[in-house]
């Protein structure tokens, strides 16, 4: 033992203090409380001492609703010690022995206020005001490659999750557009989650910014956006799915975009000859290149960029990039990698109740098969050195009979209990709400959070309960006790609600999918996998990387640790997987024909290259003419055989035998963002169903024009009853197939009529038994498809696209426009005589409320008048936000008619 002062100190714990110590340390000063007679305990069974009971403050008496929804109570299992945790240090316990992250003090060029960076001080500042005061070493060493700050040179730089490879990006880029005023950037992220966390972000770090104080002169243009502040400063927007759909260049200094927006305003700004502003394109998480669904667009995207002949700084990043050199030589730019983590990570797998350190854990295979080879022997792990860690006693409960999740229940409750976040990942959406539940079910009780989280987790219930779809039973349980879930299934605002609440501490625990790993940054204390499934297919390793990595927030923890927690049928391919390579990553073109077609037709019709020598030139610049795997010779077997193909499905012509032009069927599927074959298919399905479409009904029931459109196509009513109550269709021949996805599609197509004829989203899902996310994302992602279509399709469609994005009739689309007014809002405005953004911008804020108290019907007055005025100042706020958005709408009305005079 050392000593601090008149502390005793275990040197193991100097440095750092893993969720396990600090829990250990608490539960000596934990005090539990008697609530509506029944019992808590931190970890064990034993009841409290009647002592401890604590009286309640008044408000806290009340019944209120949510107390009385909680489940009984369960005990989690306590975890023991080893000896072998006492004496081995961890995996990186090294770490203590290095000094922590040197500092500016010690090279002046971890300093971002360094000359070497030129960064305006407002820059600086931000930087410091979120938590960056000085840079990593090899963030220094990276953006001091030579060309990189100058914009010069492209670069591709890999480090781990969570090892700060933003900053680089961040600073490349804000360099390229706080340098001259006219430059654009574009940041691309996969997730449209990331996308806006990233715009919060970049709002942030630029705020106080303007171009006056770089120095800049004032934009001398007239009209009305001469007079708006923000032209001076700098402009972050937003692009993803379903939003901002025709803004342009004009509209942003900085576009943060999903793949596919990025790839339309790329495609828009070619088109119309102004992308010559773009000097900056960042692509985080640029192993999504690989992906079987949406990589080809990142690798058509860039490709084009290439292609440009422009100077555009090109930055590429990923947690999970093995052949980096093939990044870095198709950008002919810089590389960087590093391996450094700023919160250490300690890795463990959990099996049959014991936690193993995961470098140890191909021993315990050998172990596994020589006691199985063997079963007379019955060798031990012991006697091969595999003591774990850590045992979980089993638990007595009936519910917590399984081993592997009694382990996950264990594992959150003691991190939760010691303070700290932990995230959950299930192999399921189902399984994420039934972990969520039990694990809420040995949490402290509601009562027993300290007050001022009781009021916070009240306003997320209210929060979550205000919403269009209402509060969801099963967070309304888990909610009380701080744990929630996270999945697809959610609408994107309940989403942002919950991982709102868990990043601010409101929330303990989070149990997400894993496919939101990638797609939702949360970081917690500790990481704990149920299994290593998603649904029933084992997980990758790059996946099971980005799992892991999400262990260990900087500032707030000093150490991340990871919990595998596998059953025995899958420990052999689990450890194999914990154990294994990144797989390399290579390009989608040449694997599905169907992209490489559509790469072509893209190009062709934004009238890139137009000749077959322009298009060969085009294609030599792509990731796939740079792979290895590519044969000589196949690739232009490829574009021949795919530009034939365009031929023959009428997407492009070929003038005097050279020139390629596309057809207004082929611009369609480009603005559309689908693949041709999709294409030809919507086409088909939408000339025949445009015969059936009666204009003047908008829309009616299933049992008038449903049936005839049904007819029409040649679809039979029962099976989309069948559909309806037992959800799959037989697929196993290409016909059935093909049948299917023509369902299907009509299945999805009557969902859009119900959201077009303003049923809420919730209604909506719970009648095609469909998850409200997804409900969400169909109209969402056939908004965009309905916008990319009106160029060739007919007007008719644009007038469609406006409905599904304001899920409202025709009369309300304008008032939808206004921001916070959603399709119910709109209805309630015009109700009581709002019927145009005039009259909203017109009126003062307090004249809003009560139309704001009748449009949200299910907000539950919870407990006195404190709550009540909380209610009503949130809502005074929100009555605000409207009063301005409709003013600026209103204004650019009144300047769009003073144009056209
Ligand atoms: N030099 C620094 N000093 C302090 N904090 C930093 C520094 N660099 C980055 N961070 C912080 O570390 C956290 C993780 O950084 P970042 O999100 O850039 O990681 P990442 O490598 O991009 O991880 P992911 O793979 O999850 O995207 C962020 O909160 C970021 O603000």
């Amino acid at each position: 033992m050392a000593h601090l002062g008149d502390l005793p100190v275990k040197l193991v714990g100097v440095w750092h203090k893993t969720s396990v110590e600090a829990a250990r340390e608490q539960q000596t000063s934990y005090k539990t409380s008697f609530v509506t007679g029944q019992k808590r305990s931190s970890s064990t069974d034993d009841p409290p001492p009647s002592s401890q009971k604590r009286r309640l403050p008044q408000h806290q008496q009340q019944p209120i609703k949510v107390l009385l929804n909680e489940f009984p109570r369960l005990a989690a299992s306590s975890i023991e010690q080893t000896k072998q945790k006492e004496e081995s240090p961890s995996e990186y316990s090294q770490r203590r022995a290095f000094p922590s992250t040197p500092t500016p003090t010690l090279d002046p060029l971890l300093s971002l206020s360094n000359s070497a960076y030129s960064l305006p001080p407002q820059l600086v500042a931000n930087f410091a005001a979120s938590g960056i005061k000085s840079i990593y070493p090899w963030q220094k060493q990276c953006l001091l490659g030579p060309g990189l700050l100058q914009g010069d040179k492209n670069l591709v730089y890999s480090a781990p999750t969570g090892g700060g490879k933003s900053l680089v990006a961040d600073i490349l880029m804000l360099k390229r557009v706080l340098s001259d005023r006219e430059a654009k950037a574009l940041l691309v992220l996969p997730y449209i989650a990331l996308v806006q966390e990233k715009v919060r972000w970049l709002r942030n770090i630029v705020s106080g910014i303007t171009r006056e104080s770089l120095g800049q002169k004032k934009e001398d243009k007239q009209g009305l956006w001469a007079s708006r502040a923000d032209r001076d400063t700098i402009r972050v927007v937003g692009f993803y799915g379903g939003n901002k759909v025709r803004a342009t260049w004009a509209d942003f200094d900085i576009a943060v975009c999903t793949i596919e927006k990025a790839n339309a305003l790329v495609n828009g700004a070619i088109t119309d000859c102004t992308v010559s502003k773009l000097q900056s394109v960042v692509l985080d998480e640029c192993h999504m290149i690989d992906d079987g669904n949406r990589g080809y667009l990142l690798e058509l995207l860039t490709t084009k960029l290439l292609c440009l002949g422009q100077s555009i700084q090109i930055v590429a990043m990923s947690a999970t990039l093995t052949n980096i050199d093939l990044l870095k030589n198709w950008l002919q730019g810089h590389s960087y990698e590093t391996h450094y983590r700023p919160i250490p990570i300690e890795e463990h797998l959990v099996y049959e109740g014991k936690i193993y350190a995961a470098d140890t854990t191909a021993s315990l295979l050998k172990t596994k098969t020589v006691t199985s080879l063997d079963s007379r022997t019955q060798a031990q792990p012991t006697q091969s050195g595999l003591e774990p860690l850590r045992i979980i006693k089993p638990s007595s409960h009936k519910e917590l009979k399984d081993a592997v999740l009694n382990a996950v229940v264990a594992l959150a409750n003691e991190t939760a209990r010691a303070g700290f976040g932990v995230l959950v990942f299930s192999s399921s959406r189902a399984a994420t709400e039934s972990d969520a539940v039990i694990i809420s079910r040995v949490l402290p009780s509601f009562l027993e959070a300290p007050p001022a989280i009781q009021e916070k987790r009240l306003d997320l219930l209210n929060d979550l309960r205000s919403l269009a779809t209402g509060l969801d039973p099963n967070l309304e349980k888990t909610i009380p006790s701080g744990v929630a879930f996270h999945h697809a299934g959610l609408t994107t605002e309940e989403r942002e609600l919950v991982a709102n609440a868990y990043d601010a501490g409101v929330l303990k625990v989070c149990v997400a999918t894993c496919s939101l790993a990638a797609g939702i940054n949360l970081p917690a204390s500790r990481v704990i996998l149920h299994g290593a499934r998603m649904g029933r297919d084992l997980v990758g390793p790059a996946m099971l990387r980005q799992m892991r990595g999400r262990a260990g927030r900087k500032g707030k923890d000093e150490v991340g640790e990871t919990y595998l927690c596998c059953r025995q049928s899958d420990l052999e391919a689990v450890v194999d997987l914990m154990h294994a390579d990144l797989p390399e990553i290579s390009s989608c073109l040449i694997s599905d024909q169907r992209r490489t077609q559509r790469a072509l037709l893209e190009t062709i019709t934004i009238k890139l290259a137009t000749s077959r020598e322009a298009l060969d030139d085009f294609v030599s610049k792509t990731m796939l003419a740079y792979s290895t795997e590519a044969e000589p010779g196949s690739i232009q077997k490829h574009v021949e055989a795919s530009l034939e193909n365009l031929e023959s499905m009428q997407f492009i012509t070929v003038d005097d035998g050279s020139t390629f032009q596309a057809t207004l069927l082929g611009s369609a599927v480009v603005a559309s963002s689908l693949d041709p074959d999709d294409g030809i298919f919507i086409h088909n399905e939408l000339r025949t169903a445009l015969k059936a479409f009666v204009m003047d009904g908008d829309m009616h029931q299933l049992d008038e024009s449903g049936m005839r459109v049904l007819d029409l196509i040649g679809l039979k009513p029962f099976m989309i009853n069948k559909m309806l109550h037992s959800g799959a269709l037989k697929q196993s021949t290409p016909e059935e197939k093909d049948t299917a996805r023509r369902y299907y599609r009509f299945y999805l197509a009557l969902q859009l009529r119900d959201l077009c004829n303003e049923i809420p989203i919730h209604r909506v899902a719970q009648k095609y038994d469909t998850p409200r996310g997804m409900v969400q994302t169909i109209a969402q992602s056939s908004q965009g498809f309905a916008l990319g279509m009106v160029n060739a399709m007919a007007v008719a469609l644009d007038y469609f696209s406006d409905r599904l994005k304001a899920g409202a009739k025709s009369d309300l689309l304008a008032l939808a426009r206004i921001t916070s007014i959603k399709s119910r809002t709109a209805r309630v405005f015009w109700d009581n005589g709002f019927k145009t953004v005039a009259s909203i911008a017109n009126a003062d804020p307090k004249e809003l409320l009560p139309i704001l108290m009748q449009a949200q019907p299910n907000k539950v007055k919870l407990g006195g008048e404190k709550d009540e005025e909380k209610y009503m100042e949130k809502l005074l706020g929100k009555a605000k936000v409207i009063a301005d958005s409709a003013n600026r709408l209103w204004q650019i009305e009144m300047q769009q008619d003073l144009d056209e005079e």
